[in-house]
């Protein structure tokens, strides 16, 4: 079944000036509490790399993991989380990036890919792109093959989709 863009669009809140002046804040919270339309999200996304033979699925703290975990298991894929710094408890790989506000850090656990495993990133959205370059950075000094990226949200005007050096990206709702 396609996906109803627009219903998902329309369950996608304007926050103007949030976190900080000038940014206009996309708060998917209505969105999650439809399940219907949340489903239809989670479906559409697995759909999208249904034939990219996934063995894992990278979500992103905090929002991302949100979107992640339920694509992972709708996969049949494992799912790895990306957190910010500190909150991982063995050895991890760290990434520093920048973002719509801001910069951040980014830990995996070392031993959380094997070598030559394909991974899908999914996160709730794609702006600047220095979340996902960084994620694909990580998985890529372990040793994977990062096979796509999956989104709800993309904010093309920020331009992120140029940042993931090729990666196949799917994002459900987009704002040009
Ligand atoms: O493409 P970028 O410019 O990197 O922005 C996208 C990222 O920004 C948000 O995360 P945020 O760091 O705000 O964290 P949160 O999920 O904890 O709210 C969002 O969930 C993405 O991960
Ligand atoms: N404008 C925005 N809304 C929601 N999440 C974001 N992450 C980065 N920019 C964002």
């Amino acid at each position: 079944m396609a996906l109803e863009t627009d219903a998902v669009s329309a369950l996608i809140r304007d926050v103007v000036d949030f976190p900080q002046t000038g940014v206009v804040f996309k708060d998917i919270t209505p969105l999650l509490a439809d399940e219907r339309a949340f489903g239809a999200c989670v479906e559409a996304l697995a759909d999208s790399f249904d034939g990219a033979a996934v063995d894992k699925v990278v979500g992103i703290e905090a929002r991302g993991f949100i979107v992640a975990a339920p694509v992972a298991l709708r996969m049949g894929a494992g799912f790895v989380p990306v957190r910010k710094a500190g909150k991982l408890p063995w050895r991890v790989e760290r990434e520093t990036y920048a973002l719509e506000y801001g910069t951040d850090v980014l830990e995996i656990h070392a031993d959380a890919i094997a070598p030559g495993e394909r991974v899908l990133v999914i996160d709730d959205v794609l702006a600047t792109g220095g979340t996902a370059s960084a994620v694909t950075r990580l998985a890529g000094r372990l040793g994977s093959e990062v096979v796509g990226f999956g989104c709800i949200i993309e904010l093309g005007f920020l331009g992120g989709r140029s940042r993931l050096d090729g990666v196949p990206a799917v994002s459900l709702v987009s704002y040009p």
